[in-house]
């Protein structure tokens, strides 16, 4: 049995206006009540972060996250958030490396390590999305796949600095395709994941460092994944657009 709390994240993508944010704030309150069991993180788009961290009670144990940073304080980046603006809206975790972000933007590997290193520097808990493709889960090269973005991602990180990283499993052929990955594939994943981080780092580390699944996570399938040894959480797309399904999910309640 280990120590790591859970962690459930909602990570909505481009959805929500401010309004609809606010509407489901509200009501997530109200449905969780004084629930602690879990760690809860919202991460809305960046237009909806004022409004949805006034809501939230910067005690509280649901707490906000972003979905992207940029790797610098401030300067000549249009378009780009640092991680000093986020740290105003309290928020408390950011997005990074997901692979939406690496397929559409092309982001590397050494510019997700920049931005790991830049959250860690204003003690913002990065969420590290790493994870394979469906051809490399065909061609058999999965661990080479995930092994690679781990020692990448976090190069040059230092141990005492890494315990405050969130890994997130999330094989691309997973997300938002209504296929996830079984539980016996997710924690054989998970395990190696943490075989790699006492290689990289050391097994007193690897143990503390949380592993969130995501990919298709819904209230049928959430509760086996969650029981398995190493998955520490879920980081969930589609499913926690929904009140409901969201908090049927971090309540383990029948829809
Ligand atoms: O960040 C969340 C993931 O991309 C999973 O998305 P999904 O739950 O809609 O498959």
């Amino acid at each position: 049995m280990n120590t790591r709390k859970k962690i459930i994240a909602g990570n909505w993508k481009m959805n929500k206006t401010v309004s609809e944010a606010k509407a489901f704030v509200h009501a997530l309150l109200k449905e969780l009540g004084d629930y602690s069991a879990a760690d809860i993180v919202i991460c809305p788009p960046f237009t909806a972060l004022q409004a949805v961290s006034e809501l939230l009670d910067h005690s509280s144990h649901v707490r906000l996250g972003a979905q992207n940073l940029y790797p610098a304080s401030h300067g000549p980046y249009t378009g780009e958030i640092s991680p000093w603006m986020l740290r105003e809206f309290y928020c408390h975790y950011v997005i990074v490396g997901h692979s939406e972000r690496r397929i559409h933007l092309g982001e590397s590997d050494e510019f997700i390590n920049k931005k790991v290193k830049a959250a860690l520097a204003a003690s913002l808990h990065p969420i590290l999305c790493i994870g394979e493709a469906l051809e490399e889960r065909q061609r058999g090269i999965w661990k080479e796949k995930i092994g690679s973005q781990l020692e990448l991602d976090l190069m040059a990180i230092e141990e005492k600095q890494v315990v405050d990283c969130i890994i997130a499993y999330e094989p691309i052929w997973a997300i938002g395709t209504g296929k996830n990955a079984t539980s016996e594939q997710a924690q054989e994943v998970h395990f190696f994941i943490r075989e790699q981080l006492t290689k990289l780092f050391s097994d007193q580390i690897a143990q503390k460092i949380r592993i969130q699944y995501g990919g298709s996570v819904t209230p049928h399938n959430a509760q086996e994944l969650l029981a398995c040894p190493d998955i520490d959480g879920l980081l969930i797309g589609g499913a926690s657009l929904d009140v409901l399904s969201f908090s049927s999910i971090i309540l383990n309640k029948k829809l």
